[in-house]
């Protein structure tokens, strides 16, 4: 059994994270979407809507399942025998931080992290720019899954 782990905040999930763990389902036996709870950082949506979100918009990939964690990511793996994370790659500069990530997480655990090109449809995408693109009424439609799109304008605006 071919196991995977996507990590992130997805706070929310763009139509960027979508087209990777879609690809990533088609690749690998199990996919694990993995929320980091993250207490320091204030978020737009809370871990659970988060989770019920991304369980709604992978509904159509039978082998991918959601699950938060907090802490590191290689115990997540160790706890759930997942042997490899897979990463998006935006831009080059998205590279070198997760390259060092990579190294780091190989040394303290033996987790393989395997780097997969965005579709460059959405190499300018992230939750953040979303967040502020919608918060001042601007057209996220096509950037995001439509369940995501309705609850940004219903969150944001009100
Ligand atoms: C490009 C990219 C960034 N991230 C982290 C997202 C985050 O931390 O919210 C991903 C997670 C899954 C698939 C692709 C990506």
């Amino acid at each position: 059994m071919r196991r995977v782990v996507c990590p992130g905040s997805f706070d929310p999930i763009t139509n960027g994270h979508l087209d990777i763990i879609g690809r990533a389902a088609r690749l690998y036996d199990e996919v694990t979407v993995a929320v980091l709870i993250n207490v320091e950082k204030s978020s737009l949506f809370t871990v659970d809507e988060r989770i019920e979100i991304l369980q709604t918009v992978t509904k159509e990939f039978p082998n991918v399942k959601v699950r938060k964690f907090h802490g590191l990511l290689v115990d997540f793996c160790r706890q759930n025998d997942i042997p490899a994370i897979v990463k998006g790659i935006r831009v080059v500069s998205d590279f070198d931080y997760e390259l060092q990530m990579a190294q780091l997480n190989y040394r303290m655990s033996g987790v393989e992290t395997l780097f997969m090109p965005t579709n460059p449809e959405y190499s300018f995408l992230s939750s953040s720019r979303v967040k502020e693109i919608a918060r001042y009424g601007g057209d996220v439609s096509g950037l995001v899954p439509d369940l995501v799109h309705k609850l940004l304008v219903e969150r944001l605006r009100g």
